[in-house]
């Protein structure tokens, strides 16, 4: 089972939401009240998943919008210097600021997420900053679901879905749920139906599908019915990740291929998410079968958590390749 996209676009892969920093603490294993010191990243999950796919050698683009301050300098740079092309990142005018993510380490298990979100320029993003053509110019269109939280960005992204559709550009829906980011359960579960109405392959954790479809009925729904309700809209293929118990995608063709995960020196879990869709679409795109997608993505995501950062640490092919070839080798 393969995922055809379509052929001869300059652009592999266009993400649009939020480019953020993460602030990781450096004194890990120990709550963030004893952590003194942290090490700066650019984060924020479609970031992380398209600094993923340049480093896989895919050609890359954001459309986002950073803060006129140090913070959305820096982002801008280090999109740049990763081969990301940024000429569909805007800067904001309106004194908004970037989100800033503080991560807790207390254990390798144990990890969670600070975030200071308050008039954070990436949902200031506007219909009109969305370029029709760098969309029609893509194969993929990744879609985080956080962007969806608030107006502008929400109608910016209904548009990008739109043009999308109307150029035969794949979506990818990346659900994302981010509590804090929503007024309310009703909106969340309103604005993910529209996105994942219109996208080709989901992606979410059972919990997040389980946002998605709060308000679908049958609250007792497992992965294969979850699947099968999106197959009725434009859904090819519906992904749910289970952390450390693996993955399972299921396909309009009724195929369902399960992902194991590959050995890891934990040191935080955050990340493991980004760098597994990176790895995964990454493989879909080389016209690998889901199953072999999965084995990639799983391995990403594997070589992400042992590391301190999400963005930075994305890796390689040859670093993909020679990962997975260790792991078989101690078995
Ligand atoms: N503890 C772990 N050890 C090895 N692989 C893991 C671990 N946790 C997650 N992964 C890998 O990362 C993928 C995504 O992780 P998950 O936690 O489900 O997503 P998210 O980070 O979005 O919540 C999993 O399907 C698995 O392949
Ligand atoms: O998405 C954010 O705003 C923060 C991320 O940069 C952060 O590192 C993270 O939470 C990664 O998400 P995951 O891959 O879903 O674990």
């Amino acid at each position: 089972m393969t995922i055809s996209f379509p052929e001869d676009r300059p652009f592999d892969f266009t993400a649009i939401g939020r480019l953020c920093i993460d602030l990781n603490a450096n004194e890990i294993n120990r709550p963030m009240e004893d952590t003194v010191t942290f090490t700066k990243y650019v984060g924020g999950s479609p970031a992380n998943i398209c600094i993923g796919m340049s480093r896989l050698g895919m050609k890359t683009g954001f459309i986002g919008k950073v803060a006129d301050d140090q913070m959305g300098r820096f982002i801008l740079r280090y999109l740049r210097d990763n081969g990301i092309d940024a000429s569909g990142v805007t800067t904001d005018d309106t004194g908004a600021v970037t989100g800033l993510a503080f991560t807790e380490i207390k254990s390798p298990e144990d990890c969670s997420i600070l975030m200071y979100r308050d008039n954070v320029a990436d949902l200031k993003l506007a219909p009109a900053e969305v370029d029709e053509a760098r969309i029609a110019a893509s194969k993929v269109l990744l879609v985080s679901g956080t962007a969806l939280a608030k107006s502008p960005s929400r109608e910016a992204v209904l548009l990008a879905l739109r043009y999308a559709r109307k150029h035969g550009t794949k979506v990818v829906f990346d659900i994302d749920y981010r509590p804090y980011s929503w007024a309310n359960p009703e909106e969340t579960a309103i604005y993910y139906h529209a996105a994942a109405e219109k996208s080709d392959i989901l992606i979410g954790t059972r919990e997040e599908f389980d946002m998605l479809e709060r308000f679908d009925g049958n609250d007792a729904r497992s992965d294969e019915t979850t699947a099968a309700a999106w197959f009725g809209c434009h859904a090819e293929l519906v992904v749910i990740k289970h952390g450390k118990d693996g993955s399972i995608a299921y396909a309009k063709d009724g195929s369902a291929h399960r992902g194991a995960i590959f050995p890891a020196k934990v040191v935080k879990t955050f990340g493991a998410g980004d760098s597994y869709a990176a790895g995964f679409l990454y493989g879909l795109m080389q016209g690998w079968s889901v199953s072999r997608s999965m084995e990639y993505g799983s391995a990403a995501a594997s070589i992400v958590i042992s590391s301190h950062s999400c963005s930075d640490a994305m890796p390689t092919s040859a670093q993909i390749d020679d990962y997975m070839a260790a792991s078989r080798t101690s078995d």
